[in-house]
């Protein structure tokens, strides 16, 4: 399942915007380092079913609408100079190994200082938070690349080893792709013999932009004063509204019965009595999605998956007439691939032994068999014929 952390300075509404996410039983308080051990939970991206395409009637949607599992790790307080071993140290940082990429939540209200205390709205800049996780994820990676280095480039030296299959062999415990790391090596130019603090650093920071890919949570948008929001919306990232408490209290109202409500509307219906305080504060929350589309919590998980990461869908089937398994349920998975993918990696992604005994695919939509290295399309419906 592919895997996204979620991050940020103490405060800013990491635990909130996680809980939100996941509706997963996490304290939540208004001190920093609530999130102590590092919490996993499912949330789900939401994309619309291909069923309606295909004018079936299908029961793993909610009103057309596909949720599929990513996992998310809400990854402890972290501090200025975290890397140091401050707060709670390098180990957030670790949390992260296995993510492909960060939702950065910051506090776009200026109501917490870089520590994460709280302050006046508007009395920290919280553009300057931005930049800040770049730099402790740098000069983490710096660090290991220090500790690691006079080994690394010895050996690639003597051995005559390719310096980014080596790097990459030598990092694995990183995740990095071979590419990554040959594109960050370009940059930096010059020879890893001669590689110096100042080469590894730079070196560190291509390597994370090409292996940890980002997108901002500007939380608090709530109470954010307008031009902290305009500020943040105008930096070259990717940055998305977001309300981590009101996407918490419409779940939990929806959860409860009260309004109907799916993750990501931009709307909310009323459908329990009540009273006054209530739907007051309902109002509320129904000016802020007027005035952004929606909360941003949703918007934020789509948007890591499919916009940063690149995913699409496919719904793989048995029956390629009925859209069904073999017991029948329509469209019964919907599946998160690369773009890229090749019909025989998807079969190998379903089970190796149906990868080894591929013999075909068909593209249940045209009714065509298609070669194995057929590229996959989002929303494509895919039978795979195995000798299995
Ligand atoms: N107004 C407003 N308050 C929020 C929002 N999200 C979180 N908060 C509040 O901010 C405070 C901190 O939220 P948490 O979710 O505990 O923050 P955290 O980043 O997990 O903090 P640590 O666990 O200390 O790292 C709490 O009082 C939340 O209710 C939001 O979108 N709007």
């Amino acid at each position: 399942m592919i895997e996204i952390g979620i991050a940020g300075k103490p405060n800013a509404g990491k635990s909130t915007f996680f809980k939100a996410a996941t509706l997963a039983d996490v304290e939540i308080a208004n001190y920093p380092f609530t999130t102590i051990e590092p919490n996993v939970g499912v949330a789900h991206v939401r994309v619309e079913c291909v069923c309606q395409e295909l004018g079936v009637k299908c029961d793993n949607c909610i009103d057309g609408w596909r949720l599929i599992p990513v996992k998310l790790i809400d990854v402890a307080g972290l501090v200025p100079e975290a890397h140091k071993g401050r707060g709670l140290g390098n180990e957030f940082l670790d949390n992260l190994r296995q993510s492909e990429a960060v939702i950065h939540v910051i506090d776009a209200s200026g109501s917490t200082d870089e520590e994460g205390n709280e302050i006046g709205v508007g009395e920290h800049d919280p553009c300057k938070d931005v930049e800040f996780l770049y730099n402790e994820l740098d000069m983490w990676l710096f660090g290991i690349l220090k500790r690691n280095w006079d080994r690394i480039a010895r050996r690639i030296h003597l051995e005559k080893r390719d310096p980014a299959k080596y790097i990459t062999e030598q990092l694995a415990g990183l995740g990095f792709k071979e590419w990554q790391v040959r594109e960050a090596l370009k940059v930096v130019g010059s020879d890893v013999m001669k590689f110096g603090d100042e080469e590894l650093k730079t070196f560190a920071t291509e390597l994370r932009k090409r292996r940890m890919g980002m997108v901002i949570a500007a939380n608090k948008a709530d109470k954010a004063p307008e031009q902290f929001m305009k500020k943040l919306l105008s930096l070259d990232e990717i940055v998305i509204p977001t309300s981590a408490a009101f996407e918490l209290t419409l779940r939990m109202a929806a959860k409860n019965g009260y309004i109907k409500y799916l993750p990501g509307d931009s709307d909310f219906e009323i459908i329990k009595a009540l009273n006054e305080k209530q739907k007051k504060a309902l109002e509320i929350i129904r000016d802020f999605l007027k005035k952004y589309g929606s909360t941003g919590v949703q918007k934020a998980i789509n948007t890591v998956v499919f916009d940063l990461l690149g995913y699409i869908v496919v719904y793989p089937v048995e029956d390629e007439n009925k859209f069904t398994d073999s017991k029948g349920n329509v469209l019964p998975d919907a599946m998160l691939v690369k773009k890229g993918t090749t019909a025989r990696q998807l079969a190998y992604m379903i089970h190796t032994d149906i990868g080894e005994s591929f013999i075909y695919a068909l593209d249940a939509k045209r009714k065509m068999r298609i070669a194995e290295d057929y590229e996959l399309k989002h929303n494509d419906v895919i039978k795979i014929v195995s000798a299995k």
